[in-house]
């Protein structure tokens, strides 16, 4: 340790010292005062501070902080040493200095922004502009109360004028187990800008693999938890992710952060429950078998039902219908609740068309229907004697009944229905040549789920736009910030529906359309979704650095964009450099002697063998479809017994040793991966093809070992000084 090095730690290690034992005493005070659990609601809340006072010192007391800086703000000597953690603890005393920053607060934004060169910084406070001059950036590793690591990133007038990523590359070099993490001490400047972006904005970020994506957008809704407390809360913010096992995968960053209480679902999940159809949904597993069932089955293409079904020219379709059904609402009949009394479809058309035009469809009706019980009950009031009134009363109970029935429901599937003629009464909703513009096979299928009573996950964007444009948004249904993850999977009309469920267009939409392997519900180019926002309202933000693998993988998995993928935004990795890519291959016919499987399975089982037996928290085989990693796992498993098959139903992931189809891995992290046979036999030459095994090469973090059983597409053979060919030596 060099006497820098040397004095830097131990000046720490007093101030850890004296840090930790000011929560001690901060904790002890509290915990002197009994809980309060009357009924008083003054000594409630003050109880409720305290408590989250005492969760919070709890939480911060293994590790307080996790940076310092020095920053002398103009005008203002001396320099105060600024120490930045998951959590800001004040002083004791009002108005003293924080013992620590909270990392969301305006002036820690230096700690993330300041890459080393600048002379002069400057970040946004409440008050105003603040600038001033850096002198100091450490990080500083806590863990369980103990200094573990100083490393200075920055010294002004030191040797090292950059600021180093010696810190990052530690942390990118741990293995990884089944959760995803927080990342609060290395955010790095690109990433910060889009955590700390202005709320009211369609935020697209376009990523490439490993560069954070995921993890920035939880970072950001604890960011923005923190700088809008007063606009905005976790209950009213929503995360859309793909499936149930990556929610699961994720779920712990948040509370990581402090931050509890936000949705985090499906879109189908949610969608089918606001609609109240998730009993007639159609398993979601048998869309993903057609796509993914068949090694070798079609490429997608724009008649595929899901990218029809998301698409603008369907939305001005469900529009029209919707319009059509509106004005076509109230019945053409007046209304006689007795002999001699009516009331003109003239006036009842009068109400509903300009009266309460405000209103949505279905409010409107229901206004409307409430008037002709008013007007009744004013109309019968005269009425004597008694008896008739009596006899009126009843008569008009029963025709205000039968009057209501012949209102169409406003229902989005009745309509949806009438769309694509599997309904009874089609009311002329959509003219034929509409209709036309719908692909024959898409119509065909369609007709007969809904006929049979089902629908698919493809509908639902479609029903709850007609929900929206029949019934409307309630105010309590709005969010106050949505995420979309994966969001190249979404469609154009998935968006523009959200939308309506989002105040101010906040929304934070991230993909990589290099990985869009669902392409046949996704859309293929970003700007199907930024057409959709004013450009005021957008801001498009692309992460090319990527921090999950090493060098030799991000080298390897680029060569599949350049030559599978055109126009494909490659990866520039952090230097990380680790073993090189392996490319392995096993003869696909030859059935090994002696043995149950075949060849494709023994080299699945040494793969795994050396591997697992390496320090690796999780390592992942992956095949081109859910029966082949069905079959590998019968095989494979009396000699790994504890080696779990995945499936698109499964809501929780282990980690550990794990085989799954590739589609099912995406968002997902394993230290090493197999991919279990790349031949020519399972991937094609097409685009998808090739994003596919991108995505399935980029899960990787320290090593990727690419088996094929013969031939592989060509994409896959120049990988220059990435990879080398066969087993290791051992
Ligand atoms: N600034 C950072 N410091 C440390 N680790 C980071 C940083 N940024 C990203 N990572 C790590 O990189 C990995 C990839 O992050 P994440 O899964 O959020 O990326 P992504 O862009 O969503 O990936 P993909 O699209 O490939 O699924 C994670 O292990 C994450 O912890």
């Amino acid at each position: 340790m060099s006497e820098n090095v040397q004095s830097a730690y131990q000046e720490e290690q007093t101030k850890l010292d004296s840090v930790l034992e000011e929560i001690g005493t901060q904790l002890a005070r509290l915990r002197a005062i009994p809980v309060y659990t009357g009924h008083d609601f003054t000594e409630q809340v003050l109880e409720a501070g305290r408590e989250e006072r005492r969760q919070r010192l709890s939480k911060s007391e293994p590790e307080p902080y996790f940076g310092r800086m020095d920053f002398e703000e103009e005008g203002k000597a001396p320099t105060v040493p600024l120490y930045i953690g998951k959590t800001g603890l004040d002083g004791r005393d009002p108005g003293s200095q924080p013992i620590v920053v909270d990392w969301r607060a305006p002036v820690a934004s230096l700690f993330y922004s300041f890459t080393g060169g600048e002379e002069r910084i400057e970040y946004e406070a409440p008050e105003g502009w603040i600038s001033g001059t850096m002198h100091l950036k450490r990080n500083i590793m806590v863990r369980k109360s103990e200094l573990e690591r100083v490393v200075d990133t920055y010294t002004r007038g030191g040797e090292e004028p950059a600021v180093s990523d010696e810190f990052l590359l530690y942390r990118l070099g741990e293995n990884k187990d089944n959760r995803l993490r927080d990342i609060v001490s290395t955010i790095q400047a690109e990433q910060d800008r889009i955590i700390r972006a202005e709320k009211n904005k369609a935020l697209i970020i376009q990523g490439v693999a490993g560069s954070g994506k995921t993890t920035v957008a939880l970072h950001r809704l604890a960011f923005l938890l923190y700088q809008y407390q007063e606009q905005v809360s976790a209950g009213k913010m929503i995360i859309f992710a793909p499936n149930g096992m990556f929610l699961d995968y994720i779920s712990g960053v948040l509370p990581e952060l402090g931050v509890g209480d936000i949705q985090q679902r499906t879109f189908t999940d949610w969608a089918a429950k606001l609609l109240g159809v998730e009993s007639m949904l159609a398993d979601p597993s048998e869309t993903l078998d057609f796509w993914f069932g068949r090694a070798g089955g079609p490429a997608p293409d724009n008649e595929a039902p899901g990218r029809f079904k998301g698409s603008d020219a369907f939305r001005s379709m469900l529009e029209s219908a919707a319009a059509a059904l509106e004005v076509s609402g109230a019945p053409e009949l007046e209304f006689s609740p007795w002999e001699e009394k009516t009331l003109p479809y003239e006036t009842i058309l009068h109400w509903y068309a300009e009266e309460y035009k405000h209103y949505s469809a279905a409010g409107r009706k229901e206004r409307v229907l409430a008037r002709i019980h008013r007007w009744i009950e004013m109309e019968l009031k005269p009425v004597k004697p008694e008896t008739l009134r009596k006899e009126y009363k009843k008569k008009a109970a029963q025709r205000e009944k039968a009057y209501a029935k012949k209102w169409p429901d406003f229902s989005p599937l009745t309509l949806y229905k009438q769309i694509f003629g599997a309904a009874k009464d089609t009311r002329g909703i959509l003219p034929s040549e509409a209709l036309e513009a719908i692909p024959a096979s898409v119509l065909k299928s369609t007709r007969k789920d809904l006929k049979e009573g089902r629908i698919r996950e493809e509908d639902l964007p479609a029903l709850l736009y007609l929900h929206l444009l029949l019934n409307g948004v309630e105010g309590a249904e709005r969010f106050d910030h949505i995420v979309i993850d994966e969001a190249q999977d979404f469609s154009p009309l998935q968006i523009s529906v959200l939308d309506r469920f989002v105040r101010g267009h906040s929304f934070t939409i991230l993909g990589d359309l290099s990985q869009g392997i669902h392409a046949y519900k996704g859309v293929h180019a970003w700007e199907e979704m930024s057409e959709l926002f004013g450009e005021e309202e957008t801001s498009y933000h692309a992460l090319t650095r990527s921090y999950r693998s090493t060098l030799e993988i991000i080298g390897f998995a680029n060569t599949i964009l350049s030559g599978g993928v055109p126009n494909a935004i490659e990866a520039v990795p952090v230097f990380r450099s680790g073993n090189k890519v392996r490319m392995i291959e096993f003869n696909p016919k030859m059935k090994a002697e002696n043995t149950e499987g075949d060849e494709g399975i023994l080299a699945a089982a040494k793969a795994l063998r050396l591997l697992w037996g390496r320090e690796h928290k999780t390592v992942s085989l992956l095949t081109r479809t859910q029966e082949q990693a069905a079959a590998l796992h019968e095989a494979l498993q009396s000699e790994f017994p504890e080696l779990n098959l995945i499936d698109g139903n499964m809501t929780q992931y282990e980690g550990g040793l794990s085989v799954l189809p590739l589609h099912l891995s995406k968002g997902l992290e394993f230290d090493a991966v197999v991919i279990a046979d790349a031949g020519l036999q399972n991937y094609g030459e097409s685009e998808w093809d090739a994003k596919m095994l991108y995505v399935g090469c980029t899960r990787a973090l320290h090593e990727l070992w690419v088996l094929h059983g013969g031939a592989t597409p060509t994409f896959l053979d120049n990988q220059g000084e990435w990879s080398e060919a066969g087993w290791p030596k051992v």
